[in-house]
């Protein structure tokens, strides 16, 4: 290992969060800042710019691991921006208090927004619910937790499934859930008052980008007359989309999907997989942030006052 790799501990993490074992916008985000204070508490160098330069290498193999959600950039963004000093003691003490800071501040957030969601909940709804979102979830709880009794009608989210952790924490919030395949979704929507969905990143035009399925999804609840809204603190808008960029949407392996075994047995197909698609603003009646709740359209003024014009990118090699 020279000075500029990342520690093994780092290197665990990133391959946790590139084979999901480590999964959801905000669990993400929360292992990247924690990963980076373990590499500076781990780093023994007496050079302020190799410590800098060992960070940095961390901070990119962290970012290499899935492209989508935009707490990952934005976690290692908070974190690098805060390394300041003269010292190698001072470096360091900047990134383990800018991590601890940053998971703090995730935490509330995720509370904060929760008392937002839960008040567009009445007493009596049911939820409809797509993929495993840590953020919709807090919804759902706190609106329990004021006494509302809520019902959840949980989407199973293939290829993997995601749908089945929601499933299991619903009920051990006490939510009575009931588990449907992806297509059913539409028959089940005259059954729900609101379809309650995540997010990977928002886009400065109030495009949410979430679990392959969330767009489809929302162009049948509109149509079904089903409020639909995205749970998400700040940390999922993606300030590189105010200069116009696009998001990148994860394409994953094809044995997500398909069994190697019986793909060899039906003979040669293609196969796709990507892992996220781009619900267009007029579908979304709703972004619940820890800030308030936002129309779509009107979320890049929080985005501009948060981020400013544009996104650094302190990980690269100067
Ligand atoms: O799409 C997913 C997870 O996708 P994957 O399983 O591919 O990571 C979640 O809805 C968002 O990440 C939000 O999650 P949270 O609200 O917990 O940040």
């Amino acid at each position: 290992m020279t000075d500029h790799e990342p520690v093994p501990a780092v290197a665990a993490t990133a391959e946790e969060i590139a084979t999901m074992e480590i999964r959801g916008a905000a669990a993400i985000a929360d292992a990247a800042a924690r990963a980076l204070a373990t590499q500076a508490e781990a780093i023994d160098v007496d050079d302020p710019e190799a410590f800098r330069a060992s960070m940095r290498a961390a901070a990119r193999t962290l970012h290499e691991t899935r492209p989508t959600a935009v707490s990952l950039p934005n976690a290692l963004r908070y974190v690098l921006q805060r390394m300041n000093g003269r010292t190698v003691d001072e470096l360091r003490r900047g990134v383990t208090s800018a991590s601890a800071a940053f998971v703090d501040q995730l935490d509330r957030a995720q509370e904060d927004l929760a008392r937002v969601g839960a008040n567009r909940l009445a007493d009596g709804d049911t939820v409809m619910t797509h993929c495993h979102s840590t953020d919709a979830l807090a919804c759902i709880e706190e609106a329990v937790d004021q006494g509302k009794s809520i019902s959840a009608v949980v989407k199973e989210t293939r290829p993997r499934n995601q749908g089945h952790i929601t499933a299991e924490q619903l009920r051990d919030a006490g939510v009575p859930v009931t588990l449907i395949v992806d297509s059913a979704a539409r028959r089940y929507l005259d059954e729900v008052d609101h379809v309650l969905v995540g997010a990977d990143s928002i886009a400065a035009d109030g495009g949410v980008i979430n679990k392959i399925g969330t767009s489809g999804l929302a162009v049948n609840a509109r149509e079904r007359g089903v409020p639909i809204m995205t749970a998400a603190q700040t940390i999922k808008l993606h300030p590189e989309t105010l200069t116009g960029h696009t998001v990148e949407i994860e394409m994953r392996a094809e044995e997500e999907v398909i069994d190697p075994v019986v793909r060899d047995e039906i003979g040669e197909i293609a196969v796709e997989n990507p892992a996220f698609d781009v619900t267009p603003p007029r579908y979304m009646d709703a972004i619940v942030t820890e800030h308030g709740q936002f129309p779509p359209e009107s979320i890049v003024t929080l985005m501009r006052e948060l981020f400013g014009e544009g996104a650094e990118e302190p990980w690269a090699e100067p």
